[in-house]
């Protein structure tokens, strides 16, 4: 079915044809047929199934080298006699990895749901009436109805279409938009030409269509495209925690292999300096670090949710909490949004029944994105009298008019509204009060502008409106001058009672908020002023395209407002306050903002924008709100603080732990902690590890924006590793030269002194506040508590003999408990010095 129509060359074939070879009908596919063919197609592309791509996650649970070597020199190991031993370090590998995987299917699924509430949804025929589909549910032979704003999900013929303008500029690179029409066309032309065709991933400018569906999935131009251009580009976090995974893994490798040597020459038995060098491997190994990572992020995600964002990219998350300057637009963020009709008068500010009647004309015959200055002329319900439309030239961001031709049985009428500076520019006269039409002199101007200003400094929305009679049907941009000018629309859009409130949290958060929006200087003015901004700095797009790049940079910073702009300045100004190392948001609905979206580093929209901009940002709110933001932010903030904790407890703690057992190894006969206790260590301390993810972030750490910071994390796994080898070797010398233990009652001593100290270092770390001013969270005290219970349990349990655990006597356990005091102590006293000295360091 799919390929018989042949990728590329439909453009030439007959639509009735093309009907006839995709087995389908004018009026849609029967929603009987299109499951059918949803099935066959899946089953073509090879859409993984859900339960396929989780059990591609159990398995690369286990397939991670340092396990699986473990596992053969078990296995060879238990041939070879030792099997109890075997049998139990396989078990602890097991649950290991179930932690892990039962971790990750959690988080994916939230995740998952979280999408389904955002999914694209197109107009699409099925048994004749018109149904929401899913992308993914769109198949060869749907009848797709398009409008202005939509991402075309497939690759498709037009059937049908009024004053079609599609932006191809994914595919081609030309961002003009092309019109589009039914017909055929010589399949050897090149892309760009067939206008007859429309292609996934392209999206609507303006007008409508019908077309029919011929290519899906990865049969389509853009899909076979699109399997080099899948890769999104790393966040800065990412990319820190990727290389700091393999610097660890480094440094797991040659130490393991430095300590098979040494143990080696110094004659100790093969398999147990090979078991006891991989368990340590496997001890240092962050292993948990991507289950955490996701952890932190899906719950980050799912907190969100309940304050109505969702993430669309999960990793994007930490840019949230990194965010230092937002810029957003105006329309539904600093004001309601709910524009309304306040009155239409002329050039003298008398209301007039006659322009009240072009405005509402011109609103309610165009055909363009819907958008809320028309919807509020065309609420005046007004009707037609008699006029039907000609033709119209779509709104579009650099002309800011849009026009519409109309007759009725006396006259031809051209009718253009539009920003009213760029309405004005294109008018040489204007329609006197006695209703003639006189030249526009520079009296008039003078006082047409100062009524302008008036209307917009008193917080109104002003657009400008002119006709002129059209000599014959045939219309295009270049009608639109030498017209007469014949009056305002004046619209009111409130401002949000609660964003003076939002911006001030914000600010207090230390991000700065930038305004960038395509209404008048005036408007904007007297919006960032009613909502708190003292003495903005307002700059309009003429003047920003007169500066150079360099000067942009520095300019974009002093600038409160940016108005009078057009869609490339939103994206050059986001790039420019890049280029000061800000990281910037943009908070943006329309196609005017898709290019500003793509560029900043955290690209917001909300659920009611249009597909292109939805689709362009990483964060979709469900309410376009201010508050909602500051909301977000704080949750990104906590899951980069959660995952920093657990960052800095694997690379101390348990670094410098599994370091010191290693050092020790050398100088004892016997091995300071079997491989299996090590492991037992491991996973022991894994279920407190995993609920850091969700644990409560101290206030004055969300202040701040988060910043991924390698040189910190070495400096803190050097004086912790320290801190934490030097009370090793305490335990070390007490334990053996004091106590004079034996092997088994000697390893135990250092099993719970492990085991504890990963747990405090918790606890401390958690905070930089003292450890018992900052409250925990309530699963995080629960699981450390088990933890910290079974390390004293064990070893007096039933299963004690087969972990190879015994207890010498109770002096023993006194001198672990004083030392672990002491632990607490010492760690608390050097993490005030710690992140002292490195906050005077900057
Ligand atoms: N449908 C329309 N008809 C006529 N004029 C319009 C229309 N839409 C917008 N304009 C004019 O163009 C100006 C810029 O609008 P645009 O939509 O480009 O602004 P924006 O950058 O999206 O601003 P915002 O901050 O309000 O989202 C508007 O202030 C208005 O004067
Ligand atoms: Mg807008």
């Amino acid at each position: 079915m799919l390929t018989e129509v042949g990728s590329r060359q439909f453009s030439a074939v007959p639509v009735e044809q093309l009907y006839t070879q995709l087995k389908c009908a004018k009026d849609g596919l029967t929603t009987g047929e299109a499951a059918e063919r949803l099935k066959r197609q899946d089953k073509l592309f090879r859409t993984e199934s859900q339960f396929k791509k989780e059990l591609k996650l159990l398995f690369r649970q286990f397939f991670n080298p340092l396990v699986l070597l473990l596992v053969v020199a078990v296995l060879l190991s238990a041939i070879l006699g030792e099997s109890s031993d075997a049998y139990i370090i396989l078990f602890i590998l097991l649950v290991t990895g179930l932690l892990g995987f039962w971790q990750e299917v959690n988080a994916g699924r939230a995740f998952d749901r979280l999408k389904k509430m955002i999914e694209m949804k197109h107009t699409v025929l099925r048994n004749g009436s018109t149904v929401e589909v899913a992308t993914a549910g769109i198949v060869a032979g749907d009848v797709l109805k398009l409008a202005a704003g939509d991402i075309i999900p497939a690759d498709c013929r037009v059937v049908e279409s009024d004053e079609l303008h599609v932006n191809e500029s994914t595919l081609t690179g030309e961002s003009y938009p092309v019109e589009k029409a039914p017909g055929e066309v010589d399949a050897t032309l090149p892309l760009a030409r067939k206008h007859n065709c429309l292609w996934q991933g392209t999206n609507v400018v303006s007008g409508t269509a019908r077309a029919l569906v011929v290519n899906t999935g990865s049969q389509t131009l853009f899909g076979q495209m699109a399997h080099s251009l899948t890769q999104t580009p790393e966040t800065a976090f990412e990319k820190g925690i990727r290389r700091f995974g393999f610097f660890l893994l480094r440094i797991t490798i040659i130490l393991a292999l430095v300590i098979l040597i040494a143990n080696l020459y110094f004659k100790k038995p093969l398999f147990d300096a090979v078991l006891f060098s991989l368990a340590l491997a496997v001890g240092m190994a962050p292993e948990l670090l991507p289950a955490i990572m996701t952890f932190a992020m899906s719950a980050g995600a799912r907190r969100m949710m309940k304050k109505k964002v969702i993430v669309k990219k999960l990793s994007s998350i930490f840019n949230f909490g990194e965010m230092n300057v937002l810029c957003t637009d105006k329309t539904g963020t600093i004001t309601e949004g709910n524009v309304k009709v306040k009155d239409i008068v002329d050039a003298y500010g008398i209301a007039s029944n006659e322009i009240r009647l072009y405005a509402w004309l011109n609103a309610y015959l165009q055909n363009g994105f819907p958008n809320p200055l028309d919807k509020a002329i065309v609420s005046l319900n007004l009707s037609l009298n008699g006029y039907e439309k000609i033709n119209e030239i779509p709104y579009d961001f650099i002309r800011k008019r849009l026009s519409v031709a109309v007759r009725n049985e006396q006259q031809r009428i051209f009718i253009t509204k539009g920003a009213f500076t760029n309405v004005l520019e294109v008018c040489t006269s204007v329609r006197s009060k006695n209703g003639d039409t006189e030249p526009i002199s520079a009296d008039i101007r003078d006082e047409i502008e100062k009524r302008f200003i008036a209307y917009s400094e008193d917080g109104c929305r002003v657009l400008g409106l002119a006709v002129k009679q059209l000599e014959n049907e045939k219309i295009n941009r270049r009608d639109e001058q030498q017209m007469t000018f014949v009056g305002y629309i004046l619209l009111e859009d409130p401002l949000k009672e609660s964003a003076q409130a939002s911006i001030e949290k914000l600010e207090k958060m230390h991000i700065g908020i930038k305004i960038i929006t395509g209404d008048n200087r005036y408007a904007a003015l007297h919006a960032a002023q009613k909502i708190g901004m003292k003495n903005p700095v307002v700059l309009i797009g003429e003047d920003l395209d007169k500066l150079s790049p360099e000067a942009l940079v520095i300019k974009a910073k002093q600038t409160d407002v940016f108005s009078e702009t057009e869609p490339h300045q939103k994206e050059r100004i986001v790039k420019a306050l890049q280029k000061s190392h800000f990281t910037v948001a943009y908070l943006g609905d329309g196609i005017n903002d898709v290019a500003a979206i793509n560029a900043a580093d955290i690209g917001i929209s909300t659920n009611n924008a249009v597909d292109v901009a939805k689709e362009a940002a990483d964060f979709v709110f469900l309410e376009k709100d201010l508050a909602v933001l500051a909301e977000g932010v704080y949750e990104g903030r906590r899951s980069f603080a959660n995952s920093m904790k657990y960052i800095f407890i694997t690379t101390g703690a348990t670094f410098g732990n599994m370091l010191s057992v290693a050092c020790a190894s050398l100088f004892l006969p016997f091995l300071p902690m079997l491989p299996k206790q090590i492991l037992l260590t491991n996973l022991i301390t894994d279920f407190p590890f995993l609920t850091i993810a969700a644990d409560r972030v101290d206030e004055d750490q969300l202040t701040m924006p988060g910043q991924w910071n390698l040189n910190l994390i070495r400096n803190f796994m050097i004086t912790y590793g320290l801190h934490s080898s030097l009370f090793d070797l305490a335990t070390f010398y007490i334990l053996y030269f004091h106590f004079r233990l034996s092997e088994s009652p000697f390893q135990t001593g250092w099993f719970m002194e492990s085991v504890i100290t990963e747990i405090l270092i918790i606890f401390i770390v958690r905070t930089r506040k003292f450890i018992l001013k900052s409250k925990p969270g309530k699963l995080l005290v629960i699981t450390s508590s088990i933890a910290v219970l079974m390390a004293v349990v064990l070893p007096l349990s039933p299963f004690a003999d087969i972990l190879g655990l015994s207890i010498a006597h109770t002096r023993q356990v006194i001198a672990i408990i004083l030392l672990l005091l002491t632990y607490v102590i010492t760690g608390e006293w050097l993490k005030r010095w710690f992140f002292k000295r490195s906050a005077q360091k900057g």
